[in-house]
């Protein structure tokens, strides 16, 4: 079943800037989704629309069944959004954290399962403003998981994080996964997208220029990873607009 279906969505901003010119997807359930592109190519602005914080100037999109923006307030039930900037509340520990946003979604039962799921037993008492970088990652994930999301948005999840760091982001990703959540991943990190995406999407000046699977994409380009792929990918885009 199709979660995300996007079909020729515009977004053209006030200033007449077109984030997005028509451009057209859909993600499975489950799915583990990823959205490449050089900066400004409409990642982000993508993200926004379909989590509901951005009217789309034209098109159709529909999460889990649900039309936006029409339907909104159904598709902010199901969908969370990870940024990049999550900011918990230095002085809370983490499970104080978790809580807070627990009682807003009124579920805070599941407080102690996503604390295990998440590994994050050991840290519970810390304060958010002494966790390293990739703790905070954790813990802004976990926020996102108390309202039991089908969806999560992850702009950019291991910006900044050292190797180590990033793999385990990259494990905790994968189990999402395996809790049936479609992961829709917005990523500059090549690698990341290699390891994790079971398709990847990639946008080019509004545009979406290719969808495959990695491997279709390193095929196709006989590169031996999504990198190398992917830089000729928009070597061939940047010589066609010449
Ligand atoms: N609020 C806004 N008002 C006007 N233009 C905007 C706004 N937000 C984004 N843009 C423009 O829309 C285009 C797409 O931006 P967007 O942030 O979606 O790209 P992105 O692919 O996420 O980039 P990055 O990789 O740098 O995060 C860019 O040209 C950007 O300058």
């Amino acid at each position: 079943m199709h979660i995300i279906e996007v079909e020729d969505l515009w977004k053209i901003y006030k200033n007449g800037i077109e984030a997005l010119r028509g451009i057209s997807f859909t993600v499975d359930e489950g799915e583990i989704f990823s959205f490449l592109g050089p900066n400004g190519a409409g990642k982000t602005t993508t993200i926004k629309i379909l989590s509901c914080v951005l009217k789309p100037s034209k098109g159709k999109v529909v999460v889990n069944g649900f039309s936006s923006p029409k339907e909104c307030e159904k598709i902010r039930k199901i969908v969370t959004t990870v940024p990049q900037e999550f900011q918990g509340f230095s002085d809370l520990t983490v499970r104080e954290n978790i809580e807070y946003f627990a009682k807003l979604y009124d579920t805070t039962d599941k407080v102690d399962e996503i604390i295990q799921k998440l590994n994050l037993k050991e840290h519970e008492r810390k304060r958010f403003k002494e966790l390293s970088g990739g703790l905070k990652r954790k813990v802004a994930i976990a926020c996102g998981l108390v309202g039991n999301p089908k969806v999560i948005f992850l702009d950019e999840p291991t910006v900044g994080l050292d190797p180590k760091s990033r793999r385990n982001l990259w494990e905790l990703i994968k189990s999402l996964k395996d809790m049936k959540i479609t992961i829709f991943l917005a990523t500059h990190y090549l690698e990341e997208a290699e390891r994790l995406a079971d398709r990847v999407g990639v946008l080019y000046k509004g545009r979406i220029v290719r969808i495959s699977t990695p491997s279709e994409l390193m095929n196709e380009f006989k590169k031996e990873n999504l990198e190398e792929a992917y830089l000729a990918l928009m070597e061939e885009m940047k010589s066609e607009e010449e």
